[in-house]
């Protein structure tokens, strides 16, 4: 479970993300949403302890983060958007690397490792140096990391950037498969077909503030017109005013 309460980070005078709240429950797809700058890596950011808050309180499974900072890094997964992997290793040594850091289990590790690299289509480039793969098998490498330890919390930041769409549909019945087993997920994307089909909850962050929170049926019922046949894109450009300019003739 995530919990996030009156979250802010300011930058100097500018504030990124503005006393925002949500709760991820177990179980559930969290999708964060916002156009280019609106504060949502600012918030992962904060999520997974790359940045210190300016205010606010971040809970993961119960534990507030730092106070608890060891003990939390060992309940979330994270792959980030861009990921830095150690372009040295291959991808075998980077897993081993992980199982080792996590302190997992050998013999159930190495099968779950097995599993993921084939619905990966990465077994047979698990060999190969990860400074050799293309920019849609690093995000799937990435993916693979996150998902080893079989952590209780994902926080994946645009996990689908970069993946073709049979990688997309696989990420997408996994997510789904470990949401069974009690899993949260908090994850951004831009792809609102992406976060209508899979997400729980979704939230709309925008300037820093959260625009809108719920479910997607909460989310349609915030229509100015409530008549007016809306699908999520033109709902999420008439909450984040991203519809409001004149075109050039
Ligand atoms: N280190 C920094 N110093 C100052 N301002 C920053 C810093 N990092 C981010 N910002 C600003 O904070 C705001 C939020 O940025 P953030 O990267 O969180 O947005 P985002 O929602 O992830 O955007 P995108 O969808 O384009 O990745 C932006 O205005 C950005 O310019």
């Amino acid at each position: 479970m995530i919990k996030v309460i009156n979250l802010k980070k300011n930058y100097g005078t500018f504030t990124a993300v503005n006393n925002i709240n949500f709760e991820v429950e177990p179980g559930e797809i969290f999708g964060f949403l916002g156009p280019n700058g609106a504060g949502k890596t600012t918030t992962i950011n904060m999520l997974t302890g790359l940045l210190q808050q300016t205010s606010g309180k971040i809970y993961l499974d119960g534990m507030e983060f730092h106070t608890n900072s060891r003990e939390v890094k060992k309940v979330f997964g994270y792959a980030p958007d861009d990921p830095a992997l150690y372009e040295k290793l291959s991808l075998n040594e980077f897993l081993d690397f992980i199982i080792n850091i996590y302190e997992l289990d050998i013999e159930s590790a190495h099968v779950r490792k097995n599993q993921l690299l084939d619905v990966f289509d990465l077994y047979d480039k698990s060999d190969s140096l990860i400074g050799s793969f293309s920019r849609g098998m690093k995000q799937k490498a990435s993916l693979i990391a996150a998902l080893l330890p079989r952590p209780k919390i994902l926080i994946l930041d645009e996990p689908t950037n970069g993946l073709d769409p049979k990688s997309v549909k696989q990420l997408k019945d996994l997510l789904v498969e470990e949401t069974k087993k009690g899993v949260s997920v908090f994850m951004s994307t831009h792809i609102l077909e992406i976060a209508e089909k899979m997400c729980h909850k979704i939230a709309i962050i925008q300037s820093g503030e959260l625009k809108a929170i719920g479910t997607i049926d909460e989310i349609y019922q915030m229509r100015d017109d409530e008549t007016k046949e809306t699908d999520l894109e033109e709902l999420f450009l008439e909450i984040t005013g991203g519809d409001d300019h004149d075109y050039i003739e």
